[in-house]
This record gives C-alpha cells, structure tokens and sequence, in this order.
C-alpha cells in the first residue's frame, strides 16, 4: 500500500505571514517545505531574463516546464535557499515587482497545469508544510490540516513595510497598501485556482495575532489530528 506523508497546507494573501509560519512549521517538525509561491515568483524572473513576454502562455508553459529549479532546505540559522539555472535568486525574486509578475503568470491555466507535478513532489516522507493560494483547494485537496490564514490588508501592507524597510528599501505604505488591493484583486478574481479557503480550512485571522500566537493556534490543531507523530 502507498501510504503518502502527510501535508499541512497554509493558504492565504500576500504578507499575511504564510511563508514565515510555514518555514517555522517545517522546521519544528523536521518536514519539508514547499513554498509555491516562490515557483511562480522564478517563472516570471526566469521570463524577464530570456525576454519571454509575460502574457505568452505557450513559451510560460514551456519554461515552467523545463525551470532548473534547486530548493535547498534551511539549515540552522540559515533560510531555504533557491537556485535558478545556477545562481542564487533567493533574495532577488522578493520583491514587489517579481510578485505582481508571479500573480500576473499564475493566471494562465497552462502555466498552473505546467506546475502541478513538481509542486505535488514534495509530499515525501516524514510530511510536508505548503504555503500557498490553491494548497488547500486544488494541489493537496486530501491534506489531514488546511489552514486559510489572513490579515487586514492596511496590517499587510505595514508587515511589507516594515519588511523592506528593514532592508534598507525605500518604499512607500501607501504605494505598498495599492500593491497589495491590486494582487488581492488579482489572485481571487482570476477563473483558475482563485485564492479562497478550502471549505475544510480552519480560518486564522492574524491581524491581531503575533507570529507566536498563529504558531501555537496551528500546533493545537496539528495535536487535536495526531498527524505529526
Ligand atoms: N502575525 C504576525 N505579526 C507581525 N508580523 C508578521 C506576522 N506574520 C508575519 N509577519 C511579518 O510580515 C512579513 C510578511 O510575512 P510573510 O512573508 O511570511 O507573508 P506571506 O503571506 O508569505 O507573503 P507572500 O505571499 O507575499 O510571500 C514578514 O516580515 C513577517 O515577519
Ligand atoms: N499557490 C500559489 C502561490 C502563489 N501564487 C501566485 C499569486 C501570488 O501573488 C504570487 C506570488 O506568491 P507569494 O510568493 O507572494 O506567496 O504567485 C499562486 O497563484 N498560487
């Protein structure tokens, strides 16, 4: 019988802190991490660089098929890296501007088709943490814990701010607050694989949870299941 590991999905809207509650998760439970997010971010960096247009579908096909993608696990102290074609793209797929590009490329249905396999390989043992928009709902619609977490958007824009800020990146809130209406729009309204919760999602407001807080709020629930060991 093929027992397949289990798959915490956590699905939500940018800056809603998905990706920093999966890393955590994954690494607290010695699971792998799947940050999906970060696939469609290197197929619009991958674009720029070979001057594929971002509305050509069938050349954004080809080249989510055949991306030369390596994830290396984080190791203590250090965040999961991303090699793309040889070169470390960890930092530099981060910004705004390959995000609305990755949301811009997610809307074609052969690009999420071309992406389907490759995000479902990471389910191997002992389990795995998916962050994401469609985790839930259409890449692992089987998942044991489905975790639909949200923010206002004004506290996500001023996480981003705070973020890139921290980076020493001039920005702006209000530009960011705009980004941030504009990808929301984009990624619930688009007619395949919307952002939505799965109807079996928990739903986890963290507008006024600290990052700890979302963190205890999961591992209860992870308890309540008995999926982790
Ligand atoms: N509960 C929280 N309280 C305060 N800050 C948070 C919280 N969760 C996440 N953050 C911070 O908000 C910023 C954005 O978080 P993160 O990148 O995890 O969001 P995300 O949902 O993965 O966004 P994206 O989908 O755009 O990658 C980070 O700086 C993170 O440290
Ligand atoms: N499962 C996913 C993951 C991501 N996307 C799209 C939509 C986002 O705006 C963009 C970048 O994601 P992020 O790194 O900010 O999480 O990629 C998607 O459609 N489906």
């Amino acid at each position: 019988m093929n027992i397949k590991a289990p798959v915490i999905t956590i699905d939500g809207p940018s800056g809603s802190g998905k990706g920093t509650v999966a890393g955590i998760l994954a690494k607290q439970l010695g699971w792998n991490l799947l940050d999906s997010g970060a696939l469609y971010r290197l197929l619009a960096f991958a674009a720029a660089n070979h001057g594929v247009d971002l509305t050509n579908e069938e050349l954004l096909k080809a080249l989510a098929a055949h991306l030369d993608v390596q994830f290396i696990a984080a190791t203590d102290g250090q965040l999961q890296r991303i090699i793309l074609e040889g070169d470390e793209v960890s930092n530099v797929i981060r910004t705004e501007s390959v995000g609305a590009g990755a949301s811009q490329v997610a809307a074609l249905p052969a690009v999420r088709e071309a992406l389907l396999q490759r995000q479902r390989a990471f389910q191997e043992p002992p389990g795995l943490v998916a962050d994401g928009r469609d985790m839930g709902t259409v890449v692992f619609p089987d998942a044991p814990l489905k975790i639909f977490l949200t923010a206002s958007a004004e506290e996500r824009a001023r996480r981003r701010y705070l973020q890139l800020k921290g980076k020493g990146e001039d920005v702006s809130l209000s530009s960011l607050l705009d980004e941030i209406r504009a990808r929301d729009e984009r990624d619930t309204q688009r007619a395949v694989a919307p952002l939505k919760p799965a109807a079996d999602a928990i739903q986890l407001d963290s507008t006024e949870l600290s990052i700890d807080q979302v963190l205890q709020r999961i591992m209860s629930e992870i308890a309540i299941r008995d999926i982790a060991g």
